[in-house]
């Protein structure tokens, strides 16, 4: 098997520490709002990574984080009142129920930031011991002049990193550079004791204590957005590597950042689709579809048109499912022959070249003809033989169509919503206008939004 490593931006044949484990961590949510569909794609991708190294027969251990102390959640917790924790609990009830309806399978460990503030003074402590750290006024930095290989992730010198650094003169930082381990605590704020006063840790320390304390000092995969490459990445490399001398990780996987309006999906743009309301619309398999026909690497705009596709896509699929299903309601097992091998290796083949999804999904596509063709020759034999590999193997390998299906705003409902804005556009034609206003005021009441075009009134549904 072959991945793109981050860190030397070539394909590298894949061979964990350990023959037969994998031991993964991907970066997760910081948890002070609802996941957005950009959130879910390196979920959506590196949960069918997993499913894919475990058909491939490794024992695979992954951990993904909760950031719960942050200013963001710090922040929320003041404008409404309740503890940090109190909002950090929430949205990660809320991320599991999200997480739950996309059907995506929870890592072995979900470790929270607070649950390792020991861990992570104690990592600290080594790294002032070692003379990689040092305190100014309450807080801790990393000192990155002290650690040569600074910059090797994300292909950067730190001369082209002052150049964007932001030089504060008040700052207690020997180098704008340098980055926070620890945080003195200021009025208000959430803090723990420690040896250089109350505070709180940084933000990159506390992935690299859970990673390591869970899975050892080296990982096998290292995986989160490429929008954490620098500097998130970039810090748990060198805090990491200079606590234990070890190599950190040793293969880096970063997916590409999905895309809205043409610019990265994100909180802070304002540019969001929840997830939530995307598994409404569209579906959790269309969704997931969407993630995958596209490398993990390469970004992704989200249109409206290219899910519509994926949606129409996946009722293909399970319609194939449903009509085998009804025919042959009792679990029957092929006899494996050459052509079932065959088209094994040539799934495992497209996934072993760097996790090449769009082309084990063009397989996949391909069966759901052969399996109709099967059906509709009455070649019930080959019918069960492709079934069996996509319903028992390649589909459940993505994570796909394991779901009940999900009525998202089905064909009733658009239908019905069609036909009220049809008798609208009468009224608006015989100028009743003011019935026609009622029911735009109707509609968005139920949070269903009409935009009158030049070409026709067309709907939306509104977030929230
Ligand atoms: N638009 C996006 N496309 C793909 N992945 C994304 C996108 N936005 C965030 N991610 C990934 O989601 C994961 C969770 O990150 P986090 O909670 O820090 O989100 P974030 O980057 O703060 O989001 P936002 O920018 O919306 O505040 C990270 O791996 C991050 O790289
Ligand atoms: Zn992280």
């Amino acid at each position: 098997m072959y991945i793109r490593n981050t860190l030397s931006g070539q394909l590298e044949k894949f061979q964990p520490n350990e023959p037969g484990v994998v031991k993964m961590y991907v970066c997760g949510p910081t948890v002070y709002g609802l996941i957005h569909v950009g959130n879910a794609r390196p979920v959506v991708v590196f949960d069918a990574f997993r499913r894919f190294l475990e058909y491939r027969g490794y024992r695979v251990i992954l951990v993904q984080n909760f950031t719960d102390i942050d200013d963001k959640i710090i922040n929320r917790a003041k404008e409404w009142g309740v503890d940090f924790s109190d909002v950090a609990n929430t949205f990660i009830a809320e991320y599991w129920r999200d997480i739950t309806a996309l059907g995506v399978r929870a890592p072995n460990f979900a470790p929270k930031t607070s649950d390792f503030i020991p861990d992570m003074i104690e990592a600290i402590k080594k790294l002032i011991e070692k003379g990689y750290a040092y305190v100014s006024d309450g807080d801790v930095y990393f000192d990155v002049q002290k650690f040569p290989r600074y910059g090797e992730l994300s292909h950067r010198s730190i001369e082209e990193m002052l150049v964007g650094a932001r030089v504060d003169p008040s700052e207690k930082k020997r180098n704008p550079v340098d980055f926070a381990l620890w945080k003195a605590a200021k009025p208000g704020e959430p803090s723990w004791d420690s040896p250089w006063g109350k505070g709180r840790p940084g933000w990159h320390i506390e992935c690299s204590v859970m990673s390591t304390k869970l899975l050892g000092s080296t990982l096998d995969i290292h995986a989160g957005g490429e929008d954490l490459i620098f500097p998130h990445h970039e810090n748990e490399k060198a805090q990491s590597e200079a606590l234990t001398g070890e190599r950190f990780v040793k293969y880096w996987m970063h997916n590409g950042m999905i895309r809205m309006t043409g610019d990265k999906m994100s909180k802070s743009v304002g540019n969001v689709f929840l997830l939530r309301n995307a598994i409404k619309k569209f579906g959790a398999d269309a969704l997931k579809l969407f993630f995958l026909s596209k490398h993990y690497r390469s970004p992704i705009d989200f249109l409206e048109e290219t899910l519509e596709a994926n949606v129409k896509a996946a009722r293909r699929v399970r319609e194939a499912f449903e009509k085998f299903e009804s025919k042959f309601p009792e679990v029957r097992i092929p006899k494996n022959d050459q052509w079932m091998n065959d088209t094994r290796a040539a799934f495992v083949e497209a996934l072993e070249n760097d996790f090449n999804t769009p082309a084990a999904l063009a397989l996949i596509f391909d069966l759901v003809n052969e399996l109709n063709k099967a059906m509709d020759e009455g070649n019930e034999e080959k019918a069960l033989k492709v079934y069996h590999l996509l319903r028992r193997e390649f589909c459940p390998t993505l994570g796909l169509f394991e779901l009940p299906s999900q009525p998202r705003s089905d064909d009733v409902t658009e239908a019905l919503i069609k036909t009220v804005i049809d008798i609208r556009s009468e009224l608006r034609a015989n100028k009743m206008y003011q019935l026609a206003d009622l029911i735009r005021q109707k509609l968005s009441e139920i949070k269903i939004e009409l935009r009158d075009t030049p070409s026709g009134t067309t709907y939306t549904f509104k977030e929230g």
